[in-house]
């Protein structure tokens, strides 16, 4: 008998890529097969995927640049979309249809639900994205990353968490060494797979303006985009703190292990990974994101007080500063901050997740 085919679609961003990662990789683990829908754009992050997945390329249909001529024929696009991907679908049978959201899921939900084929969401966010808001209620079920969520009426959600990656997982549970008045302190600072400007612009300031103490035993990994990186090398390197400032860390998850204190925006995974490794956070939520779900997905850990959350229309150099001193000469409210957050983890959402594809094929 040939092992269960689960096709994943997920669209062209590296949020929606990595969930979608990890669930192949558990189903893999489990004996099925999985193949993954996307677009071109979603290609550039499926390196990662394990090579025993293959790809399917849907045009781009939605995201098509253009004039008035161009957007006219974004319709039929998407039904040509769908005619392929319901051939596909006869061809292939798979068993179970998930999608992680994005415009490069529509063909495949749709051909899904025309053919009746059981299928899930995956929203990582605690705002639905569009596309997903679209199919919510024409799935079995739709299973949460961040719980509670905005789901219309008539869904099933189903909370599973975000799942991390493998080298996230390594660290979970790895002693929270916590500031003290003589130790050393590493912070980390993330602004999402694509970095953040506005971090390269207030973090370095308020760094570079903390008491003359804290300045000595600092020292700061500061991911920052190409064109930013020299600006912020040079504001650490003139309040002498030791700075290691690169467009991408490969190493996040030891990184985020090591450090005392960890500035981010609160992309899903992002939250996810600070989460289930444990530490103390500052999370700044991206103020333009869809339904501003930056800040739902920083709720929980707001609430628990495991972080404390600046939007930006309150950021500043000053309070960020305040944040900052406050946390790293605080070794008790940092312990606790560390294991509220660990508290919130959810480690085992790839599991979960594999755990409800399983179901949808009985
Ligand atoms: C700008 C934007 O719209 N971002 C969205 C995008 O997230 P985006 O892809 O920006 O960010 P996420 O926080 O979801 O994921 C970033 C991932 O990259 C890792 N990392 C980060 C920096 C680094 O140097 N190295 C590294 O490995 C992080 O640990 C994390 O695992 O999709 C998410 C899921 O729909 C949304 O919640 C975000 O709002």
């Amino acid at each position: 008998m040939t092992a269960p085919l689960c096709l994943i679609a997920a669209g062209g961003t590296g949020g929606h890529m990595f969930p979608a990662q990890a669930l192949s990789e558990e189903l893999l683990k489990r004996g099925w097969r999985v193949k993954l829908s996307t677009d071109e754009r979603g290609a550039r992050y499926a390196g990662a995927f394990p090579a025993a997945v293959p790809r399917e390329i849907v045009a781009s249909a939605t995201t098509a640049r253009g004039g008035a001529l161009a957007k006219l024929g974004v319709p039929f696009r998407i039904a040509s979309g769908v005619l392929a991907a319901r051939r596909a679908m006869k061809a292939d049978r798979p068993a179970v249809v998930v999608g992680f959201g994005g415009y490069p899921t529509i063909p495949a939900m749709s051909a899904a639900l025309t053919l009746g084929i059981p299928r899930m969401i995956h929203e990582a966010n605690g705002v639905m994205g569009r596309v997903n808001r679209a199919f919510a209620t024409r799935v079995d079920l739709v299973a949460c990353g961040i719980w509670p969520t905005d789901l219309p009426k008539g869904a099933k959600g189903i909370y599973t968490g975000n799942p991390i990656r493998a080298a996230v997982e390594a660290y979970v549970g790895a002693p929270y060494q916590a500031p003290r008045a003589d130790t050393p302190l590493h912070v980390l600072v993330i602004g999402g797979s694509q970095g953040a400007r506005v971090l390269s612009k207030v973090v370095p300031e308020a760094i570079a303006g903390l008491p003359p103490e804290i300045c000595a035993r600092l020292s700061l990994s500061h991911q920052a985009r190409a064109e930013d990186a020299d600006e912020v090398s040079a504001t650490y390197r003139a309040a002498r703190i030791a700075a290691d400032v690169q467009p991408f860390f490969a190493d996040v998850p030891e990184r985020l292990a090591a450090c005392q204190l960890v500035i981010s925006r609160s992309g899903a995974s992002s939250v996810a990974d600070i989460a289930a490794i444990g530490r103390p956070s500052i999370l700044i939520p991206f103020a333009a994101a869809t339904g501003d779900h930056q800040t739902a997905n920083s709720r929980a850990l707001a609430e628990a007080g495991a972080a404390v959350v600046l939007p930006e229309s309150v950021l500043d150099v000053e309070s960020l500063r305040r944040d900052i001193r406050a946390i790293l000469s605080d070794e008790a409210r940092a312990t606790q901050m560390a294991s509220r957050a660990l508290s919130l983890g959810r480690p085992d959402a790839a599991t979960r997740l594999a755990d409800l594809v399983v179901e949808l094929n009985r």
